[in-house]
């Protein structure tokens, strides 16, 4: 690929892209337990209950989906007196769930976001060419249920998303692995996956340390963390003789994608990731993505159904402290009842810095311990030549320099789609995480590029009519033996709690999902408070989904503490 001046790429009108062919009840600290109410949330199929809410069905297909039910109360704050105020401090996934969360109880509510537009790591923006460029590619996996509860909101049947049709992953030593087509339900996903595999066979399952691992068959929230924290996910898979092939394919891939690489990785973390996306739920490894850009599918109509509910969205406003004096806080200058800090990691740790009289000594060490994960790079290439109609939508590369994904945008989003119909080209995205500290955005690009190449060979020569780059470092970073510091929801002060990726909860959610999760927890915490009653949740269900294998599980622990 070759870069030549941006061109000017006007848009025309997209056109509609056929679907791609190619345990107990957590200890969640803050968050009262309660009787059944429900949500209009998420439905298989496609349907929802009304948002009064009268159905608690499970959310998609798996039928072990956990319900955590929001706390009892009356229906609305703003019955029989003045409602509370709320100031929510950041406009990402966690920010918006929570303002959503509390305004449709009829909180009042001040939502600041820092950037010009609301979305946070999932934001995206116009670039003066007609063309969008977002903060990158991301999977919206079926097991995200609060997340697409959210979405639901604005978009009851998920028209935004569309499923992928495979998530492949290929080395560069060439070994390939495919999600496609597997059974979706635990054991038998592993089993046709091990079946089907040519980097882990049934001879390395032989070889494995079955009795260590078996930890993976038996996550459970906070339990895991407890046993896995203190090791890195690296050292684990080593421990359990996971096969080497697989663990540079599989684990690597998804390692990364939480921005670190395997040995600065909580083991726990990817414990929980496993069960979550693989063991623990049988909502399968697919994942649907968004039809056109998230501003356009996401944002802007959440943005309209917060202002619909009274919510006040205050985009480019970046908070620099909260005071409390006499048990009143003020954000902004403006008295509050309630504040919810949902930024991502330096805005959070800035805010408290900034803010002598917030939580405690113990507290505030907690939230100046949390960390970012290494720096990454997004990159987004228009280019003037279209690349192979059989690529797929997203494909995860591992053992390459920099390499860690390539999206063809125009193989599954309408706008990329308009732009290769008009131009012949295609819109081309590539990831690489885990930079080294000061890494040199031109040079991560070059390498990138030239690694693409030999991936979709097709491309090479390519001209570069445009390009987009984000060089980031605002992911937390889940490093051994932070889970237990890492602040919760519930913060020292009932009037303050937390939201976020960042974010402790002892629930089986990650990445996308705990941040929606902690939003609606966030707003749960406050409405309980407050007698209000809270959103239902669900999550994938927290423990491991064969006895057999949990019993098998628990011996090894008695084994190995003896
Ligand atoms: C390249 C990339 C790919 C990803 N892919 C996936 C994926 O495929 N699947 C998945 O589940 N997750 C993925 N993620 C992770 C996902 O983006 C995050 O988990 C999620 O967006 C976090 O949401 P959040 O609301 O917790 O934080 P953020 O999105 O970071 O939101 C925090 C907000 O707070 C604002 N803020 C900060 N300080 C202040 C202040 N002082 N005043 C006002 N506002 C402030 C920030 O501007 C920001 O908008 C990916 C992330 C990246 C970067």
């Amino acid at each position: 690929m070759t870069t030549t001046p941006p061109a000017g790429a006007g848009r025309s009108a997209p056109e509609p892209l056929g679907e791609p062919g190619g345990g107990g009840v957590p200890s969640v600290a803050g968050v009262g337990r309660s009787a059944p109410e429900s949500l209009g949330e998420p439905r298989a199929g496609g349907g929802v209950s009304s948002a009064a809410g009268d159905s608690r069905s499970a959310p998609g297909r798996d039928r072990h989906a956990r319900l955590l039910p929001g706390p009892v109360g009356r229906r609305r704050a703003d019955v029989g007196g003045a409602p509370p105020r709320v100031a929510v401090v950041g406009g990402g996934i966690a920010g918006v769930a929570a303002a959503v969360g509390l305004a449709e109880r009829g909180v009042r509510v001040v939502l600041h976001e820092r950037e010009d537009q609301l979305g946070g790591r999932v934001r995206g923006w116009e670039t003066g060419t007609g063309e969008t460029m977002t903060r990158g590619f991301h999977a919206f996996f079926r097991q995200y249920y609060n997340l697409r509860a959210l979405l639901r909101r604005v978009d009851p049947d998920l028209a935004l998303l569309r499923p992928v049709a495979d998530y492949p992953l290929v080395h560069a030593d060439g070994t390939r692995e495919s999600f496609a087509g597997l059974p979706l339900t635990p054991p038998w996903n592993v089993a046709g996956f091990v079946l089907r595999s040519d980097t882990f066979t049934l001879r390395d399952l032989t070889r494995m340390d079955t009795r260590a691992a078996t930890a993976l068959f038996d996550v459970s929230l906070p339990r895991t963390y407890a046993e896995l924290d203190t090791s890195d996910a690296d050292a684990f898979l080593r421990a359990i003789r996971f096969p080497d092939t697989a663990r540079h394919l599989a684990f690597e891939v998804f390692s990364r994608s939480f921005f670190a690489h395997p040995s600065a990785l909580s083991a726990a973390e990817l414990a929980t990731m496993f069960h979550i996306y693989f063991l623990g739920s049988s909502e399968g490894l697919l994942f649907d993505v968004p039809r056109d850009p998230y501003p356009k599918t996401i944002w802007g109509p959440l943005r309209r159904y917060l202002e619909s509910l009274g919510v006040e969205v205050r985009t480019g406003s970046a908070v620099d402290r909260v005071s409390r004096h006499d048990g009143i806080h003020r954000v902004d200058g403006e008295e509050v009842d309630g504040v919810v800090l949902a930024t991502d990691v330096r805005g959070l740790r800035a805010v408290v810095a900034a803010s002598p009289d917030l939580g405690d000594p113990a507290w505030r060490a907690r939230v100046a311990d949390l960390r970012t994960a290494p720096p990454f790079l997004v990159s987004r290439l228009w280019l003037d030549r279209p690349a192979r109609r059989d690529r797929p939508p997203f494909l995860g590369t591992s053992g390459f320099g920099l390499l860690d994904n390539i999206s063809v945008l125009d193989h599954f989003e309408d706008e990329a789609r308009a732009y290769r119909d008009r131009t012949g080209g295609s819109v081309v995205e590539l990831h690489a995480y885990a930079l080294a500290e000061g890494a040199d955005r031109d040079e991560v690009v070059a390498g990138l590029v030239a690694e693409a190449e030999t991936v979709y060979p097709e491309l090479t020569g390519a001209r570069v009519l445009q390009a987009e780059h984000v060089l980031s470092d605002d992911c937390p970073l889940f490093a051994p033996g932070s889970f237990t510091a890492r602040p919760t929801v519930a913060t020292p002060d009932p009037a303050l709690v937390l939201a976020g990726d960042l974010t402790r909860v002892d629930l089986p959610v990650a990445l996308m999902e705990r941040a929606a999760t902690t939003g609606f927890l966030a707003a749960n915490a406050l409405l309980a408070r407050w007698g209000v009653r809270g959103h239902d949740l669900w999550t994938v269900p927290n423990r491991g989904r064969s006895a057999l294998l949990r019993g098998a599980a628990r011996r090894a622990r008695v084994a190995a503490r003896v």
